[in-house]
């Protein structure tokens, strides 16, 4: 059982209520962590490697709540473009002519960009679902899993089966950083019939479901013409939250909608840079938060970021949040670093095993390198992480026990052969777009 003790400048456990530790240590036993405090003689008698990081921030891994890690292939392909004209004309089309293959690339591609930028676990919601867990397997990366389902009931039906293979397939796989969720994709893709199905599905099955919800105000429109109902509602009433549902956006909710998901306990993935770039509005994140909602953080796909990086997420969603309510006070930045910790776990369902550095729990961790500019002084760690610090700051990361990324590179060294070979699927295929 290899011991190793990491000596660090900072250390934010993210337990709840614990504060900064300044010269500290993290002891790691195979995949877990087994004890944390300030630093003291002997602490390390015991290790068989110890890391000197001294001039080092560590903290927990971030959690990318809500992703389509593959998009980063249509990346720039559809800029400046709302939602429905963004899907139905640039991306739908451009997904239309993917393969296996793509995906593949396309996932190994995000995975080290997400790595390099912090990342140590993302929930994905995409194709060939296969080829996105054989990614996560080979890197080292945390992930939980959904097939999109969308479309006619007849290819829902398909792609449900599909879905239902492919969770009890991968479920615990790679040494149990692999989970599973059904992921029906959105009110406004799914008919009353497909829904239930995936619903009753989710029930046999017990699986959580991702989804897309309220995410413009097209949407709310549309299912009001349709139904007579908000997204909400319509979802309510073909038994959606009878299981763990992770929201993904949730930007417009009213204050009965804001307390119902509360008393149903879902989780809201937010993700403010597509919300803004896309224009779909701001969500209510203030009041979800004082509802008592678990809120988590998302880049959604680099195809409307157009960044992977959690700590933009970080920076946007306080700073998005403090002007839509003329309030700075709002969102401070130990709210923010939660939301890309610990409470990223707890929407995930893995609030047990990751999210924090606590004994007992796996070893996902980040290391800042402080010696530099924009990180001089450091007299409050988290107000720095949240305000200062960017993706390119990562030094080192940890996922499982095992170190992934080292001087701020993927230790796996063939970061440039996915490189090249993703750019070469993501060229075929605006070609492919261009040839139409
Ligand atoms: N097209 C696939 C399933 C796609 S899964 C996830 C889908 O979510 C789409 N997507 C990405 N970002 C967003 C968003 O912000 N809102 C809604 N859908 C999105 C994405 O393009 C993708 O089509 C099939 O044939 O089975
Ligand atoms: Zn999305």
């Amino acid at each position: 059982m290899p011991t190793e003790v990491i000596h660090c400048a900072w250390l934010l456990t993210m337990a709840e209520g614990a504060e900064p530790i300044p010269d500290a240590y993290v002891k790691i036993v195979d995949d877990k962590i087994v004890e944390v405090g300030p630093w003291q003689d002997g602490v390390a008698a015991d290790a068989d490697v110890v890391t000197d990081a001294r001039t080092k921030l560590v903290l927990p891994g971030l959690v990318n709540t809500h992703t389509h890690a593959a998009m980063v292939l249509f990346r720039s392909l559809g800029d400046d473009y709302p939602l429905y004209t963004w899907l139905q004309e640039k991306i739908w089309p451009l997904e239309a002519n993917l393969t296996a293959e793509d995906v593949y690339y396309g996932t190994r591609l995000a995975i080290n960009e997400m790595l390099c930028s912090g990342t140590t676990t993302f929930a994905d919601q995409y194709f060939f679902m296969d080829e996105v867990a054989e990614a996560v397997a080979e890197s080292g990366i945390r992930a939980v899993l959904s097939r999109g389902l969308l479309g006619s009931d007849a290819e829902v039906e398909t792609k449900l089966e599909e879905a239902i293979e492919q969770a009890k397939k991968w479920k615990g796989k790679a040494d149990g950083r692999i989970t599973a969720m059904l992921g029906p994709h959105a009110p406004y893709t799914l008919s009353p019939a497909a829904l239930r199905q995936i619903v009753t599905a989710a029930r046999h099955y017990q699986l959580s479901l991702h989804i897309h919800v309220a995410e413009t105000r097209d949407e709310l429109e549309e299912i009001g013409k349709n139904y007579g109902k908000r997204p909400v509602a319509y979802l309510a009433e073909h038994g959606l939250f009878s299981r763990p549902v992770l929201m993904a956006h949730g930007v417009w909710l009213d204050e009965g909608e804001i307390s119902y998901l509360a008393k149903q306990k879902v989780a809201v993935a937010h993700n403010p840079s597509s919300n803004m770039k896309l224009a779909s509005g701001i969500a209510p994140v203030a009041q979800l938060l004082k509802a008592g909602i678990t809120v988590s953080l998302g880049t959604d796909g680099a195809a409307s970021n157009n960044r992977l990086d959690m700590f933009t997420e970080m920076r946007t969603a306080s700073l998005l949040q403090k002007v839509a309510n003329n309030d700075p006070t709002v969102l401070p930045a130990e709210t923010a670093l939660k939301m890309a910790t610990i409470d990223g776990a707890r929407a995930l369902g893995l609030g047990d095993q990751i999210g924090s550095l606590e004994p007992g729990k796996k070893a996902d961790l980040i290391m800042i390198d402080l010696e530099q500019n924009h990180l001089t002084p450091c007299f409050n760690p988290a107000s720095l992480l949240v305000y200062s610090a960017r993706g390119s700051d990562v030094a080192a990361v940890m996922v499982n026990g095992k170190w992934l990324v080292k001087e701020g590179r993927i230790l796996a060294g063939d970061e440039e052969k996915v490189r090249t070979a993703a750019a070469e699927c993501a060229k075929r295929l605006a070609q492919l777009q261009q040839g139409k």
